[in-house]
């Protein structure tokens, strides 16, 4: 087996053996994956099989390494053991979790959105883009200056541009309302044919997550259970780890005291 990984161009390929492997419809394997930082252990053997066009939700509580587990696939860090397997060229689009722009840099959205290798797409599947995203309005403005929903959506477009086989949202909808958030969600749900990839969803929406996934995998430095949300929604591992926030979303108590305005004593 040989591996190459290279973070400039955001792609992974490789060449594998597959004959002992059903992998006609896979896209990227992680085969006993572990990162160590010296003594610590951020991850510790992770296999996980994506399929093409799947959509795969990751979960998993603060300081579970998931974004580390998005570092090794974008090919950012390296593993300390195992291994990454592209079963086909893989083109890679990343909507990250947090956009800090040096307040010192003009960035506009033009700018941005020029970085993206645009050239896998027709003129009007990048109009359907910017159209559905609502982007022209955006594009002469400072990225610096645009508000959470906008910043998203330009981050979107600017992964969807480059017409990926692989979309990785770490927490999409971090600091949206949840009207952009509804949108957000509609949107990636129902991608036309043309942008139809698989999705790597970090999320710690865990009402969207176990109503909107097929497949749930659940991390804590090691995969602690996966499946289908029924099946997780029973594990023992999710019980412990969220079960009290799943099945008991928090409950305003009523106001019970009773005081009176000044003007009623
Ligand atoms: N470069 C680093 N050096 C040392 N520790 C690190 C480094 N990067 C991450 N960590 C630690 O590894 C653990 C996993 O971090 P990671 O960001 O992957 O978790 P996460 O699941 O994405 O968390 P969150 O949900 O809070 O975003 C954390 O304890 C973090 O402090």
């Amino acid at each position: 087996m040989s591996l190459s990984i290279s973070p400039s161009s955001q792609s992974i390929t490789s060449t594998i053996d597959d004959s002992n492997r059903n992998t006609a419809h896979q896209l990227l394997s992680l085969s006993n994956i572990s990162y160590h930082i010296g003594r610590q252990r951020l991850l510790s053997h992770i296999d996980i099989d994506i399929a093409v066009n799947e959509t795969v939700s990751l979960i998993g509580p603060n300081g579970a390494g998931k974004s580390t587990l998005v570092k090794l696939i974008l090919g950012l860090i390296d593993p300390t053991q195992g291994s990454l397997i592209a079963h086909q060229p893989l083109q890679l689009g990343y909507v990250p979790q947090r956009f800090a722009i040096p307040p010192i840099l003009p960035l506009r959205v033009c700018d941005l959105l020029a970085q993206a290798d645009k050239k896998r797409l027709t003129h009007a599947q990048r109009q359907f883009i910017f159209d559905n995203l609502s982007l022209t309005h955006l594009l002469s403005r400072q990225m610096l200056h645009l508000s959470g929903g906008e910043t998203q959506r330009v981050l979107l477009a600017r992964a969807l541009l480059s017409k990926p086989n692989l979309l990785i949202l770490d927490e999409p909808m971090q600091g949206l309302d949840p009207d952009t958030e509804l949108w957000l969600y509609q949107f990636i749900d129902e991608l036309p044919d043309f942008l139809r990839c698989a999705m790597l969803v970090v999320s710690h929406d865990l009402h969207w997550v176990m109503k909107g996934s097929r497949r749930v995998i659940c991390l804590n430095k090691h995969i602690c259970c996966e499946g289908q949300p029924s099946e997780l929604a029973i594990s023992t591992e999710f019980q412990k780890l969220f079960g009290h926030h799943y099945e008991q979303p928090y409950v305003h108590q009523p106001h019970a005291c009773e005081h009176h305005a000044p003007s009623e004593l």
